[in-house]
């Protein structure tokens, strides 16, 4: 037989798990554009069931009402599924849908990054056992085509750094504080509001979706297994509009970022709140737009760029990845998996190294700077530039370092709270992207 032949000759069967924002999405383009999807992929794509918690509920959509079932597990268990969409997200069912799915002969297609950064080599192995596909490109920064890039396009590469804002509701929220002055509570709302943020937001907003995501982005990008537990993980929550002004006043921005990077031997990955200067690319990343910076050796530096939540944009790249794994059933062929062979060691937060912004309350008093400056240098954390802001009670100095170790600054801000002259160390922000 000759290989580009289709060796299938039916329509492909897909089941889809979880109808609320995205999964609705996926439905309608499934059914909309079931004519030239058809086209595409060489054969029918039959939507047999959706599997949804309560039929009882109004939903927008002009599909059959038989297609409803709250049945997941006989939906993909059923035997004759060519592809499970799973967009329940958290870990079970979804998990276990997802395995029983496999084992069933179905490839899979979810957008759950929480799943994959967790469990992702368990999922990897039950897909390759079953010699079926698992793809997930919108677990990561939405509609922007990242897992596939780093999966294929730079196989060949040798990427050294991943920098990225890859959470549109944090972004979004970070935006209509720093743009509009608008209040925390009241953007989270809005991005709830607008589809961006996960069924409980404290994974939006304390960082676990970012972490998430970096994990997979580290574990594509450095072929070694990357879980989110190795993550370094700090939210937005403490992000002051004090913050917000002392970025703006150094010509900075302030981004919740995910960056993951190399070494020769090592990687870590680390999700935080971080000043960057208005002229890196990230900077201008507005709303919930998401965008990943690659940096490798031979390519140089890549811009990512486009929507990163939401049901339509998230859709788009599931459908991509359905056609994809439709096109490999139709030749019952399967795709490339993950690559984990440079097995490099995971370091902590402790010996990552970057730059500092620290506010530090002071008694205003002769000696203070000295004191502050020598309690920086006992750390080998070096004073790039220090200001002094407000007089007597108020006094407070900012100060920008070099480059220093994450844990050296740690303990330099630790021996700063033990001394007599500091009311407080206000805030400590990491300052990156110098490009
Ligand atoms: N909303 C977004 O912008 C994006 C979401 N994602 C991911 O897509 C997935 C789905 O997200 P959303 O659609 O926003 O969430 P959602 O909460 O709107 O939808 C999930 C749906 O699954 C249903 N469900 C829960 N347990 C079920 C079960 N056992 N059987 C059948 N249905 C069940 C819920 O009732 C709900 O309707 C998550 O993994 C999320 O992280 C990924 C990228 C962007
Ligand atoms: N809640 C997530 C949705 C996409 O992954 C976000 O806000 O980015
Ligand atoms: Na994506």
């Amino acid at each position: 037989m000759n290989p580009s032949e289709p060796s299938v000759d039916r329509p492909l069967r897909i089941a889809l798990l979880g109808c609320g924002v995205v999964g609705t999405e996926v439905a309608r383009l499934l059914t909309r554009d079931a004519d030239e999807l058809a086209r595409r992929v060489g054969l029918p794509l039959e939507l047999v069931g959706i599997a949804v918690r309560r039929l009882d509920r109004d939903r927008d959509l002009d599909v059959p009402a038989e297609l409803f079932t709250t049945d997941a597990l006989g939906l993909v268990t059923r035997g004759d599924i060519d592809v499970v969409v799973e967009v329940i997200g958290g870990i079970e069912p979804a998990r276990e849908l997802i395995l029983a799915a496999l084992e069933a002969g179905a490839s899979v297609v979810t957008a759950n990054k929480a799943l994959v950064a967790e469990d992702g080599a368990r999922l990897s192995a039950a897909a390759t056992k079953a010699e079926r596909d698992l793809s997930f490109e919108a677990a990561v920064a939405g509609a922007i085509p990242i897992v596939r890039p780093l999966r294929e396009s730079l196989a060949g590469d040798r990427v050294q750094r991943v920098l990225g804002i890859v959470n549109g509701t944090t972004n979004y929220v970070l935006d209509q504080m720093t743009t509009l002055g608008q209040g925390f509570s009241e953007a989270l709302e809005e991005a709830q509001r607008l589809g961006y943020a996960e069924a409980d937001p404290t994974a939006d907003i304390e960082g676990f979706d970012a972490a998430a995501k970096a994990a997979i982005l580290a574990s594509l990008a450095f072929h070694t297994r990357v879980s989110l537990g190795d993550v370094h993980r700090e939210g937005i929550s403490d992000v002051t509009a004090a913050d917000v002004r002392s970025a703006a006043e150094m010509g900075c921005v302030v981004k919740l970022l995910a960056i993951c990077e190399r070494t020769e031997t090592s990687v870590g990955a680390r999700v935080h709140p971080a000043m960057i200067p208005l002229e890196h690319p990230l900077a201008s990343v507005r709303g919930a737009y998401n965008a990943v910076f690659v940096e490798s050796e031979a390519a140089g530096q890549l811009m990512f760029y486009g929507p990163g939540a939401g049901g339509a944009p998230t859709a788009s790249a599931i459908l991509g990845d359905v056609v994809s794994v439709a096109r490999n059933r139709v030749r019952e062929i399967f795709g490339p998996g993950e690559t984990t062979h440079a097995d490099l060691e995971v370091i902590d937060v402790g010996r990552a190294r970057t730059r500092y912004h620290v506010a530090i309350d002071v008694q205003d008093r002769a000696g203070v700077l000295a004191v502050i400056a020598q309690e920086f240098a006992r750390f080998d954390v070096s004073i790039k530039n220090l200001r002094q802001e407000g007089h007597g009670s108020d006094a407070q100095l900012v100060i920008v370092t070099h480059e220093a170790e994450d844990a050296s600054l740690a303990a330099t801000v630790e021996a700063l709270r033990g001394l007599d002259i500091v009311r407080d160390v206000s805030s400590v922000m990491r300052v990156e992207g110098g490009i």
